[in-house]
């Protein structure tokens, strides 16, 4: 249902600074995997998920979702099909406006027309049906300005705002990084339930190794723009965090040992 092929991207080509992103990547996923992604700082995780939703457009390669072809396809005309949540809890929300309109919003974002800031009384009742199965307590807070939420309650609510319209590809871009230790444990667990609930097809970027294992039923490694591991759902099964030690070690010759950022929880 995604289909990479043979991705390339360099940024100041050219020029003394030339930085080969992403280098020759293939990846396909099939409808409900969710594929967890690691590696090392500048490995190109991020790339990789800025040239799925768009916001970057490949120098070589194709990118396809459903045999749609969207490799050149401006990040809006996109954004109905893909749902994506942050590192930083600032982002993907409007701050100024209430819990109730940006949910409002992301529904637009899915619509031929935007429905605008209007919240309709029965879809009030659905936005805190929504939130009161995320057991986050804001289901009774619709009218409060995003601003104030915490970092946790922001990313759970764009955890929400990034799924309840069932996008095709489901981005989670280090999404718990910004937290701390037990509103990081609870975001991974709602997101867990989500994917679950909507069967959402999903690719994670993350720098803990445990919650790469943990989430997801495949797994690939990436370094210097290339993907050097895979694990499919069997391996997955096994796998240990030394395991992905070793596999880094195999593949580049050299350890992840001194990778603080990976290694981190
Ligand atoms: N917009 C950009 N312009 C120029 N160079 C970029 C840009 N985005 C990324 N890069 C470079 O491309 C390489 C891959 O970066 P990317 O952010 O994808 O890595 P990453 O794996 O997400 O790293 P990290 O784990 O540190 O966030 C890095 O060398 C980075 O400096």
């Amino acid at each position: 249902m995604l289909n990479l092929k043979q991705i390339e991207k360099t940024f100041y080509k050219g020029t003394p600074d030339e930085k080969r992103a992403i280098d020759n990547v293939s990846l396909t996923l099939e409808e409900g995997d969710f594929v967890t992604v690691i590696g090392s700082n500048g490995a190109g995780k991020s790339t990789l998920l800025n040239l799925i939703a768009g916001v970057l457009f490949p120098d070589q390669g194709l990118m396809a979702v459903d045999d749609l072809n969207m490799t050149y396809l401006p990040e809006h005309k996109r954004s109905k099909w893909i749902g994506r949540v942050f590192q930083d809890p600032m982002a993907g929300t409007a701050p100024h406006m209430t819990i109730e309109e940006n949910l409002a919003l992301a529904l637009g974002r899915t619509k031929k027309r935007g429905l605008g800031r209007g919240v309709s009384s029965s879809r009030k009742k659905e936005f805190k049906k929504l939130l009161q199965d995320m057991n986050v307590n804001l289901h009774d807070r619709l009218t409060t300005q995003v601003g104030l939420l915490s970092g946790g309650e922001r990313q759970a609510l764009s955890l929400l705002m990034a799924t309840f319209t069932e996008p095709r590809i489901l981005l989670l871009d280090e999404h718990t990084a910004a937290l701390d230790p037990a509103r990081a444990e609870h975001i991974t667990s709602i997101t867990r339930d989500v994917v679950d609930q909507h069967q959402l097809t999903t690719l994670m970027v993350t720098h803990d190794m445990e919650q790469a294992l943990s989430l997801g039923n495949r797994l690939i490694m990436m370094d210097e723009g290339k993907i050097i591991f895979h694990a499919d759902a069997e391996e997955k099964k096994k796998l240990t965090v030394a395991d992905l030690l070793e596999a880094f070690q195999k593949a580049r010759g050299k350890s992840l040992a001194d990778d603080k950022t990976l290694l981190q929880k």
